[in-house]
């Protein structure tokens, strides 16, 4: 569940200055698309729900005696079609769950369920399946991606084979192409690897990712070796690819600027969801689209929630706050002030 974050200096709505205002119908009407491919996949809108769910997630790494809790009872729900972008700073449990819902690791306790597999009690046999057809991945290290002494057609072409892909040699060649155009490196195919810049190689590698039409994509940090234009333009390949191919799309980065390159950023800190920011196209006085991005506080199911450090620190609020239940919403209050003393 999620609630607005509300707090000082009043509502949490941000709207994001010097944006290109192209961008703004662009990743709504891209969205859409999204959306309509991924029901068009799963058999109908009714279907979309929950592609991705995990449930009071726990994983504990035990290491010499020593326990560590690398997710504390997460909660996450991921609709099909979605690109979402989960952020949070180094040790806050992204590649924990990464592994876990790609299939690599298995959670201590809680629910994780991607695409109607229980990821909690699959058999080696049922794993093997899920990482083979149901997910693709994308690594930040480029060279774990691409086959050196491949070109990019063949990297493309090489899953396709390994699956026994039905249709030929000139089918799989003829998607390979259509793949490296749709990511905008069509003019890469006959180059090896290191014949293109990162930026291309990453793309290059979101093609490779989709080649047996995987359900999920999912991408740790796909764009940490990159500058910040060239990361710009792998976004777009995976925005591309979301609306034209309907793959739900889970991008782990600890670059919160990612938050302008998607709808949707849940943000981890200490093994639980904290805080999600959604942008949505909104119809401005003078006809025009502006892109509204809303802060969302994760209220867990015991009712928890963890206020954003920014509106603790802007009111220095410690140790206990004051709540008071208004009509519509909730209000909270530095709680520091002498028994009997009204603010107002
Ligand atoms: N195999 C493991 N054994 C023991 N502890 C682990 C293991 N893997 C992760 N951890 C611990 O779990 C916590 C979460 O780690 P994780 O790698 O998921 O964080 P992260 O957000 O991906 O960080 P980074 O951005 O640096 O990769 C950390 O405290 C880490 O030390």
């Amino acid at each position: 569940m999620t609630a607005t974050a509300s707090g000082h200096p009043g509502p949490a709505r941000l709207t994001p200055r010097g944006e290109p205002s192209p961008a703004v119908p662009d990743l709504a009407s891209l969205q859409q698309r999204a959306a309509q491919r991924a029901a068009e996949r799963a058999g109908g809108r009714d279907r979309l729900r929950g592609h991705i769910v995990c449930d009071g997630l726990v994983r504990i790494f035990k290491t010499e005696g020593v326990e560590v809790v690398a997710l504390q009872g997460l909660d996450l729900v991921i609709d099909r079609g979605e690109l979402v972008a989960i952020v949070g700073a180094s040790g806050s449990g992204k590649s924990t769950l990464l592994n876990i819902l790609s299939g690599l690791d298995t959670p201590t306790a809680g629910i994780a369920r991607v695409a109607d597999y229980d990821l909690l009690s699959l058999s080696n046999k049922r794993r093997l399946a899920y990482r083979r057809d149901v997910v693709g991945f994308i690594w930040q290290q480029t060279g774990r991606n691409l086959l050196p002494y491949l070109t990019a057609l063949e990297n493309v072409e090489l899953p396709m084979k390994l699956a026994g892909r039905a249709g030929g040699g000139r089918k799989r060649r003829e998607r390979a192409g259509e793949l490296l155009d749709m990511v905008g490196v069509g003019y890469c195919a006959d180059r090896r690897p290191g014949q293109m810049s990162g930026g291309e190689q990453q793309r290059c590698a979101v093609a490779v990712a989709v080649a047996n039409d995987p359900e999920i994509l999912f991408a740790d940090e796909p764009t940490g070796e990159l500058d910040e234009a060239t990361g710009a333009e792998v976004f777009a390949a995976l925005r591309t690819i979301n609306a034209e191919l309907g793959v739900t799309i889970v991008v782990v980065t600890h670059d919160h600027a990612v938050a302008g390159q998607v709808r949707r950023t849940v943000a981890i800190r200490d093994g639980r969801t904290a805080s999600e920011v959604r942008r949505t196209a909104r119809v401005t006085a003078d006809g025009g689209t502006e892109m509204v991005s809303e802060e969302y506080a994760v209220l867990d199911r015991t009712g928890r929630m963890q206020l954003p450090a920014q509106f603790v620190e802007a009111l220095s609020l410690r140790d206990r706050v004051r709540l008071n239940l208004e009509p519509d919403h909730v209000e909270v209050r530095p709680g520091d002030r002498a028994h009997g003393e009204e603010s107002e």
